[in-house]
């Protein structure tokens, strides 16, 4: 049973279709990845999944039963992009009055925020000031109110801007243990690398529609181009067949493209009738971000308002 089911959502604004019957289901433990251009929807959507807007239609079950905001908040932890931390308060009152918020009783919020601050290194924060903090650093802190709490379900709205490639590292190995551990974890982002890194599972969205529902894995498989690198040993091949065409060939390694019905064996024999050295044949797949624009493209750069007629 998926941890969080999402069922025909839709929600319009008076001069957008802003989420428009979105269907998706999120598997228990899973890193799941809600990807799409800016004005897409995924805030609209995330923010109808941690009860800040009601659906205009649609039903979201969590945990096998009708999302109840008020009750099952404290289950979800929420990381938005737009950073709701007080800048006048001190670093380590502020993350213990928004663990206490969470439900943790103060002496449990403490003992976990200082857990938290240990392993983050955030330990001669405690005193001073939000304000004092760079973009970086706020990040950490608003990491850590996150999931101190240990939430069932985490949502993290680009959890990585603003963090240098360590601190980067460090919170992509908390996000891994917290999924270990049981966690299930929303993650919203344009940087298509990190979600092949993170991202069991994804669905892109686009002008407030779903147009891809898969694992990672199977989106590649799915739009692959029928492409292939062939790296040879010795003299560039002459290689003509009418099977697969050679796109592109450079220092020992070319790039095929099959025909449409052909095989990559059609490639090999081809070769190795030639007389040609092969020293290595890989299947190029696409990357996220071939994907991305590919289904994105002749999208506007920004997203139009479009009245929305009842
Ligand atoms: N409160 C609102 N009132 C009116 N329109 C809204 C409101 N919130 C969002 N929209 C519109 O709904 C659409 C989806 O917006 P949303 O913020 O969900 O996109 P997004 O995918 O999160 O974009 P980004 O990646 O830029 O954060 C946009 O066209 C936006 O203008």
């Amino acid at each position: 049973m998926n941890l969080l089911e999402a069922r025909d959502l839709k929600k319009y604004f008076a001069t957008q279709k802003a989420v428009d019957d979105i269907s998706f289901g999120v598997a228990p433990g899973s890193i799941f990845g809600l990807l799409g251009p800016n004005g897409a929807g995924k805030t609209t959507l995330i923010r109808m999944i941690t009860g800040i807007f009601y659906p205009d239609s649609g039903e979201i079950l969590f945990d096998g039963k009708p999302f109840d905001a008020l009750k099952d908040i404290e289950r979800i932890g929420y990381m938005p992009e737009e950073r709701g931390l007080y800048k006048k308060m001190k670093i380590g009152e502020h993350a213990l009055y928004l663990a206490q918020l969470k439900g943790l009783p103060k002496n449990e919020a403490m003992r976990l925020i200082k857990e938290w601050f240990v392993k983050f290194e955030m330990q001669s924060w405690w005193n001073k000031k939000v304000e004092d903090l760079s973009k970086g650093m706020s990040q950490k802190l608003q990491f850590v109110t996150t999931v101190v709490h240990n939430p069932k379900l985490i949502i993290l709205d680009e959890p990585f801007s603003g963090l240098d490639p360590v601190n980067s590292n460090l919170i992509k190995d908390v996000i891994f243990n917290l999924a270990k551990n049981g966690a299930t974890i929303i993650f919203s982002t344009h940087r298509m690398e990190q979600v092949e890194e993170i991202c069991d599972h994804i669905i892109l969205v686009n002008k407030g529609q779903k147009i891809l529902d898969g694992t990672v894995k199977e989106a590649k498989q799915k739009y692959k181009a029928g492409l292939f690198r062939v790296g040879y040993d010795g003299e560039a091949p002459v290689l003509s067949h009418p099977s697969f065409s050679i796109i592109k060939s450079n220092d020992q390694s070319m790039v095929v493209k099959i025909a449409e019905g052909c095989q990559p064996n059609d490639i090999l024999s081809a070769a190795l009738q030639s007389g040609v050295a092969i020293a290595s044949f890989n299947e190029i797949l696409p990357s996220l971000n071939d994907i991305f624009i590919e289904l994105v493209e002749g999208t506007p750069a920004a997203r139009q308002f479009q009245p929305v007629t009842a």
